[in-house]
C-alpha cells in the first residue's frame, strides 16, 4: 500500500502542445492518502483513464511527476510499480480453471501452497465464485469473468495500490450491487490503496472513501460523498451529483442578503463584496414548495412520483429548478411558489464556491 503524490502533473497526447487546449489533464497537485478508497468521476472524456493510465505507469505523463511513498516512478513501468489492476472488459486465462485464474498472481510472486489456498478461498467466498472453482473459464459468462478479473486484481495484499477502470460494465445490475458492497467489505478488510474510473455516481458515493470529480481535464473536489452533497466546491459539481443535481439561480448578494430579481433570501453567512457572475447552489432536497405569495413564484410543469418523494420539475425566469417533495407532503394547485431552507445554500462566484463569515 502507498501514499500516491501528484506533483505539477499535466498531460498533453501532443508531442508539442502549445496552449492549455492542447492539454487533456490540466495541472494537478494532490496527494492521496494510503490505504483510501477513491474514485475518479466524471462525464465521458474528462481525463479519468489519462489519469488511471499515468497512475498505473502505461502513460507517462507529458509534465510533473508522480510519486509513490514519496519514491518518484514517474518513469517506472506498471510492473516496477507493483499495482494491481482490473480493467472494463476481462482478463482471464480461458484454458485455466477459476481457481488457477485466481492463484495466478500469487504463484507468479513465489507465495506457498498453505496461504494461497486460504487467500484464494477469502476471495473467491467474496466475489461469489465458490461453486465454479474447478470450472474452466472459457464458457463462462462475460460477467462471470469480470467477477475473476476483480478477484485476481485483489488476491495480492502485498500491492501498492489497486486500480480498477470501470470495472462493472458488463455486470449484470442486480449483481453490480452486490461486487460494490463486496469491494467496500474487502477494502476494509484489507485497506488497499483503491482508484476506482466510472462515470456513474452511484458507484462512486458506494464505494469511495473520497470521491475526486472531474470535468475537462480538471479536478473540481475531492471529497467525502457528504462534502460533494452539502458543499460543492465547484457549480458543476453541485450539478453531476445527486439526482436530480443542484439548482443555481442568478442572484445579487450584499452582505447576508442575497437578492433573486426582487426576491429577498437572507444568508446564513455574510460575505464581502462579489465580484464576477454570482449565483446560489440550491440542492431539490433544500427547497420548500408553498402557496402563492409566500416565496419565489414558478412554473410547474411536472411532478413525478419516486421511491420515497417526489421530484417537481419546474420553472423559474426561464430556468429549470427542481424540487423534492417529501411523499406524505400534497401538493395543491395553489403551491406555486418555493423557498429555500437556509443551511443548504451556497454562495459561487464564477462557478467557484465562496464561504462567508458564518453570522
Ligand atoms: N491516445 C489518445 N490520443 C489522443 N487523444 C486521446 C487519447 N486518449 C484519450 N484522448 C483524449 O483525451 C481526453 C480524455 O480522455 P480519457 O479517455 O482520459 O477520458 P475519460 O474521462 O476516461 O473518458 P471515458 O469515460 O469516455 O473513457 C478525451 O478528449 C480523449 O478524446
Amino acid at each position: 500500500m502507498a501514499k500516491i503524490t501528484l506533483s505539477n502533473l499535466a498531460h498533453s497526447y501532443m508531442k508539442n502542445p502549445k496552449n492549455k487546449e492542447d492539454y487533456v489533464l490540466q495541472p494537478l497537485n494532490h496527494e492521496w492518502d494510503d490505504g483510501a478508497a477513491y474514485a475518479l468521476l466524471g462525464p465521458s472524456g474528462c481525463g479519468k483513464s489519462t489519469l488511471l493510465n499515468i497512475i498505473s505507469g502505461i502513460l507517462t505523463p507529458s509534465e510533473g511527476s508522480i510519486l509513490f511513498d514519496d519514491k518518484d516512478v514517474t518513469f517506472a513501468d506498471t510492473t516496477n510499480r507493483n499495482i494491481a489492476q482490473v480493467f472494463q472488459f476481462p482478463v482471464v486465462y480461458d484454458t485455466m480453471t477459476v481457481r488457477e485464474n485466481l492463484e495466478f498472481p500469487l504463484k507468479n510472486r513465489g507465495a506457498n501452497n498453505q496461504y494461497i489456498d486460504q487467500r484464494v478461498g477469502s476471495i473467491a467466498r467474496a466475489i461469489q465464485v465458490e461453486d465454479i472453482l474447478d470450472k474452466k473459464a472459457r464458457g463462462l459468462s462475460a460477467d462471470a469473468k469480470q467477477k475473476i478479473s476483480l478477484g485476481r486484481g485483489m488476491v495480492r495484499e502485498d500491492v501498492n495500490a489497486i486500480l480498477f477502470d470501470e470495472p462493472l460494465t458488463v455486470i449484470d445490475p442486480h449483481m453490480k450491487w452486490e461486487l460494490r458492497t463486496q469491494l467496500k467489505a474487502l477494502h476494509k478488510e484489507l485497506k488497499h490503496t483503491m482508484i476506482f474510473v466510472t462515470h456513474d455516481q452511484t458507484e462512486a458515493l458506494t464505494f469511495a472513501d473520497k470521491v475526486v470529480v472531474m470535468n475537462g481535464g480538471h479536478v473540481l473536489q475531492i471529497g467525502t460523498p457528504e462534502e460533494l452533497f452539502e458543499k460543492p466546491a465547484h457549480t458543476f459539481v453541485g450539478y453531476f451529483i445527486g439526482s436530480p443535481g443542484m439548482n443555481v439561480f442568478e442572484a445579487k448578494v450584499t452582505g447576508n442578503i442575497a437578492n433573486l430579481q426582487g426576491y429577498e433570501v437572507n444568508l446564513n453567512s455574510t460575505y464581502k463584496s462579489l465580484q464576477g457572475k454570482i449565483e446560489l447552489g440550491i440542492r431539490p432536497e433544500f427547497i420548500e414548495l408553498c402557496e402563492d405569495g409566500e416565496g419565489i413564484k414558478i412554473e410547474i410543469s411536472r411532478i413525478e412520483d419516486v421511491a420515497h418523494h417526489k421530484i417537481v420539475r419546474a420553472k423559474y425566469n426561464n430556468r429549470k429548478v427542481n424540487i423534492i417533495v417529501p411523499e406524505d407532503v400534497k401538493i395543491t394547485p395553489t403551491m406555486n411558489s418555493i423557498k429555500f431552507k437556509l443551511e443548504g445554500v451556497n454562495v459561487y462566484v464564477n462557478d467557484w464556491l465562496v464561504e462567508g463569515e458564518l453570522l
